[in-house]
């Protein structure tokens, strides 16, 4: 099958975060409002440690005034045990806000990596074509860790500065109007190289997760074929291709520190130089005694947590972006609609249903090549229980069909009938779980061997997982294995050999029973005796079922009812192995070429 290759990054570079913000906040509300009560507990605990934090400076300036001017013992036992007593209130709402908030950000990735991954498994194939594998798989890991990061601290923090922010800001008006003037003078100066340096650490972090995720995709593909890179010597083409995207990754990341590194430099820079000219203002006050040294005292504890304040928001503010950029390529895939999905109202299929196939005058154009007509005007009637086997050269459209039939595309023209109900009126799953379908190369999942024959039935009893693999020939090697049924298999099964894992397969078939059976067969040459018993599984999965097969075997051809030779998506022919062989057309010169046993039996 043709696969597309998008450039890098290209999946994600179509959505931008900036037009998305406000769905994004929206995004994330959804996910957070089911757990009111939390949020509440954590903005509750959150404005008690806010308070105690600014209520601390104002304990001390007095301290400053009354304590140490009168030398009054008791008076200062008072206030530092008064102090003590705000500051243990401020331990217990830290533990609570830390406890509620880290909570939520658990829970909401939690809820929001579920709902991508539910998804993207429903998606159509057409998703999948257009976005590389890696690229999802990076939304459902590294984004949804920075939202976690944003919902499970920074916007806790950002919650806790701005008001310590306001509240410092209120108290030091109090104090002092005139030396709050001052500060005031120096806070545009100070948020407007935050707001502009802001926005360019959003852009470049954007940039840079998705240079990541080229950089991983890359990875995942080429380990996934490590063989095939390793047979083809390609080993140096890779490692240097990964470099090149880890290069390239690294620059922009290092280019995003770069305005992080101004940005925060200049926060300090603008902050710190404005308490410097408030302590000057104020040093002179005290000096000429219009103001106590207790309120200087407190003041500047103010100004400085006001400025801590900002400068920690100007950090935050670009985690907060980023986690705005991640939001937004997560709700992309969560409000991604399937391309197949049921009508409103499905037809259903009749109980049980016979396995009658009908495709009537079926014209199919892949998405993405859609001026090529992969199946043209492709008419054919199966009965329920026959075998049809269905022969082509590559790229004929074979695969096209069973893909059809499925139901992952919808034809641009004609229709196709189970049992008399056209595939869109009904649900794709009532469709699907009609089908056993056993693939060309067979997919073993990383389980073991039970729960890979199972998945053909979640619910099937351990002497039905038992029978199937009698019925596909496996029990055999199954009972030599150290651990017979519980083997684990590797990823992609690769302890297993090419007929044993064909046999897993087709013992999963068998264990679906579903009336309709789709079976691409291998082209790669088994052993005699792997081949022999592979042909018996296939048999007896094939027995009552209506089939379509992709042929690759003489064998199979010969026991089909009928043949149907396809080329360039139309049918040339339908017969049997005798007749069509007899008219020496594209069957018997395929039928010399495909069927490389053919001399010896037929
Ligand atoms: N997902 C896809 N997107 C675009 N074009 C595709 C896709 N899958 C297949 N094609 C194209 O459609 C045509 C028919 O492909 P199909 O896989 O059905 O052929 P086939 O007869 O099964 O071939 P083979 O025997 O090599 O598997 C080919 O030209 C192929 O390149």
């Amino acid at each position: 099958m043709a696969r597309g290759n998008p450039a890098p990054g290209a999946a994600s570079d179509e959505f931008e975060p900036e037009k998305k913000n406000v769905k994004e906040l929206r995004l994330l509300w959804s996910f957070l409002s089911p757990y009111r009560k939390s949020i509440f507990v954590a903005l509750a605990a959150l404005i008690v440690t806010a308070s105690s934090t600014l209520a601390i400076p104002k304990a001390a300036g007095r301290i400053v005034d009354v304590g140490f001017s009168d030398g009054n013992l008791d008076i200062i036992n008072v206030y530092f045990l008064g102090l003590l007593g705000i500051v243990f209130i401020l331990a217990v709402a830290t533990f609570i806000r830390y406890y509620a908030v880290t909570w939520l950000g658990e829970r909401v990735v939690a809820d929001i990596r579920k709902a991508v991954y539910n998804r993207v498994i429903t998606l159509s194939p057409t998703f999948f074509e257009q976005n590389r594998s890696g690229d999802i798989i990076s939304r459902l890991t590294t984004d949804t860790t920075v939202i976690q990061t944003v919902v499970g601290s920074s916007a806790s923090v950002a919650l806790r500065h701005i008001l310590t922010f306001l509240g410092g800001l209120i108290i030091m008006a109090m104090t002092s109007p005139k030396l709050l003037s001052v500060v005031l003078v120096a806070v545009p100066v100070v948020v407007f190289p935050i707001i502009f340096l802001g926005r360019k650490v959003k852009k470049l972090s954007k940039q840079s997760q998705d240079r990541i995720a080229d950089a991983s995709a890359t990875a995942n593909e080429t380990v996934g074929a490590v063989q095939t890179v390793q047979s083809y010597t390609r080993e140096h083409y890779e490692q240097s291709r990964f470099a090149d995207f880890v290069e390239n990754a690294f620059g922009v990341a290092i280019k995003r520190t770069r305005v992080r590194a101004w940005l925060t430099a200049l926060v300090i820079l603008m902050v710190f130089g404005a308490v410097d000219l408030v302590l000057w203002v104020g040093a002179s006050d005290v000096a000429s005694g219009r103001m106590s040294g207790g309120d200087l005292t407190a003041f500047l504890i103010y100004a400085v947590l006001v400025a801590g304040a900002v400068g920690a928001l100007s950090e935050v503010y670009g985690e907060l972006q980023r986690a705005a950029g991640a939001a937004s390529r997560c709700l992309e895939i969560i409000a991604t609609e399937p391309d197949i999905r049921a009508p409103e109202a499905p037809v259903p299929l009749p109980n049980p249903v016979q396995g009658n196939i009908d495709f009537r005058h079926v014209v199919f154009a892949y998405p993405s090549q859609p001026d090529i007509k992969t199946l043209d005007n492709f008419s054919l009637s199966v009965s329920k229980g026959e075998t049809v086997a269905v022969v082509g050269p590559s790229g004929a459209g074979k695969s096209t069909v069973f893909q059809l039939l499925q139901r992952f595309y919808d034809p641009l023209s004609g229709e196709i009938l189970i049992d008399g109900v056209p595939l869109n009126k009904a649900d794709p799953e009532d469709v699907r779980r009609q089908m056993s379908v056993v693939h060309q190369e067979s997919v073993i999942f990383a389980a073991s061997i039970e729960e890979n024959i199972r998945y053909g039935r979640i619910d099937a009893t351990e002497e039905m997982v038992r029978e199937a693999a009698r019925a596909a020939q496996a029990d055999e090697f199954i009972s030599r294995l150290p651990d017979g049924m519980e083997t684990w298999l590797g990823e992609r099964g690769t302890r297993l050999s090419g007929g044993q894992k064909q046999r897993i397969a087709i013992a999963r078939a068998i264990l679906r029973d579903a009336p309709v059976l789709l079976l691409d067969e291998a082209t790669s040459a088994l052993d005699a005796e792997s081949e022999k018993l592979v042909q018996a599984a296939l048999d007896r999965l094939m027995e009552g079922r209506t089939t379509l097969v992709i042929a690759h075997r003489l064998a199979t051809v010969l026991q089909a009812d009928r043949i149907v030779v396809m080329d360039k998506g139309h049918i040339v022919d339908i017969g049997t192995h005798q007749e069509l062989q007899q008219k020496d057309g594209l069957y018997a010169r395929l039928a010399e070429l495909q069927f490389a046993d053919m001399r010896e039996t037929a």
